[in-house]
């Protein structure tokens, strides 16, 4: 098994560019599956572990696909008659593999993907996606581990109110009503840059979407979809894990690429802790000297504080003067990490859906395992800071959303390296 080790201690400085953004490039890849005319190329395609399972997800479907990880691009043929099935072995490495239902059901009038079920940062159900697709005409079945959605004929366009304003029920039907015959509207829909980023592709790829970005999101179907010439987006929780690991190594770093206009919650936050950033043409430029203030945090989706930012902010937190109050909104269980944490020396106590974190810890190094993608961030993130070495592994998590994480902080000055540790008997497990 592979593990990071890092030695706390070193102030980060110089330049680091953020990839293409993970949460962006999923559902892209899986709306390119709407195109039945022409081949798709896709720029910016960060080279991770969850880029590989979709490929294979659309390869299965019977797309052609080819991948250039050295320039960063990926080539969509899905002109095909595609297959309805995607299947258990994917979904349950990723479960953003449900994002093919909507492009397949809008395609073939029939899909089946393997129910997801929950994962490591809570119950994360699909009722909202499925109640998108029923609204729309399609009939929703389960069985088997399965769950299958059938349209007589085409999708026809409906008024869609979510629940809550899930960014994968957006993407999901905002896919399926691209092919819908008439309109949809969105109402309540997540307003994520990921999303803006996804209607921009379908537009490109000749469909008609209009109000991407705000909380209603209108779609005029058209008959068939082409492929089209897409460049990702910036991934903004990649910027903002560098942006606090500048902070919580007093250093002084430019992060390249990153957008601050998808990040106004987090530069906010970073600046009531007394974080100097500063917007420049090329990024941001972050630089901290202690003490920094603790502040009170709650995850709301967009534009509010993003949930996939909360354990590295917790790392940053735990490094500050006074208290503070750390609360999770958006899952229901998204505080695994605490009991790591709690290894590395952190005073901190979980209350409901809040976590308190009394004073600044004194934190120090210690074997420790990654529970989810950014708790494997946040804890490299302490172990900068701490005094001693601190060992991260389960290192299969930070590669689902971390393009060379270690070689990028060690380019900044990071005392780290990822090693291969024989001595483990930690049984590696793929299943996220
Ligand atoms: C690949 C991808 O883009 N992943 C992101 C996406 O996940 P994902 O699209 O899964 O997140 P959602 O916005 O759908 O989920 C947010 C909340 O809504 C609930 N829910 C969602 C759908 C549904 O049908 N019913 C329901 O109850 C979930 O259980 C969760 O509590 O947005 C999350 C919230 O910003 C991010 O943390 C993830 O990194
Ligand atoms: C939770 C995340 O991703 P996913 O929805 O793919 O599990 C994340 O990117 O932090």
């Amino acid at each position: 098994m592979e593990q990071i080790i890092v030695k706390g201690g070193q102030k980060l400085k110089g330049k680091v560019r953020v990839e293409g953004a993970k949460n962006a490039v999923l559902p892209v890849l899986a709306g390119a599956l709407l195109a039945s005319k022409g081949h798709s190329i896709i720029k910016e395609v960060p080279n991770l572990a969850d880029v590989y399972t979709i490929q294979e997800v659309l390869k299965s479907l019977n797309a052609a696909v080819q991948y250039s990880p050295d320039n960063n691009q990926m080539i969509i043929d899905s002109t095909a008659e595609l297959s309805s099935e995607a299947q258990f072995e994917y979904v349950r490495k990723m479960r953003a593999s449900i994002l093919v239902m909507g492009p397949l059901l809008a395609r073939n009038g029939f899909a089946r993907v393997s129910l997801p079920g929950g994962c490591a940062i809570g119950s994360r159900p699909i009722d909202q996606h499925l109640k998108g697709f029923e609204a729309m005409g399609a009939k929703i079945t389960f069985g088997n581990g399965f769950v299958e959605a059938t349209s007589n004929g085409r999708l026809r366009g409906a008024k869609i109110y979510l629940d809550f304003p899930s960014v994968g029920a957006t993407e999901n039907i905002l896919s399926a009503a691209a092919l819908a015959d008439g309109v949809t509207t969105i109402e309540n829909a997540a307003k994520e840059p990921e999303i803006v980023d996804l209607a921009n592709y379908v537009n490109e790829m000749g469909g008609r979407v209009i109000g991407a970005g705000t909380d209603t999101i209108r779609i005029e179907g058209v008959k068939e979809l082409h492929g089209a010439e897409h460049v990702i987006i910036p991934d903004r929780v990649e910027a903002g894990t560098f942006m606090v690991a500048a902070a919580i190594t007093e250093g002084d770093v430019i992060i390249e690429n990153a957008v601050p206009e998808h990040m106004t919650a987090l530069i906010s936050k970073l600046g009531e802790m007394g974080v100097d950033i500063q917007e420049l043409d090329e990024g941001v430029r972050v630089r901290a000297s202690r003490p920094l203030r603790s502040i009170d945090i709650k995850t709301m989706p967009h534009p509010g504080f993003p949930t996939d930012m909360q354990s590295q902010m917790m790392s940053l937190m735990l490094t500050a003067k006074g208290n503070g109050i750390l609360t999770e909104t958006v899952f229901e269980n998204r505080f695994m990490h605490v009991e790591e944490f709690r290894r590395m020396n952190a005073s901190v106590k979980i209350e409901g859906r809040s976590v308190i974190m009394e004073g600044s810890s004194n934190l120090q190094g210690a074997e420790v395992a990654a529970t989810d993608l950014r708790a494997a961030a946040a804890l490299i993130l302490a172990g900068l800071a701490a005094e001693g070495v601190t060992r991260v592994n389960e290192l299969y998590h930070l590669d689902r959303g971390y393009v060379d994480f270690h070689l990028k902080l060690a380019s900044l000055g990071a005392d780290i390296e990822r090693v291969i540790n024989e001595e483990s008997e930690v049984k590696e497990e793929q299943t996220v």
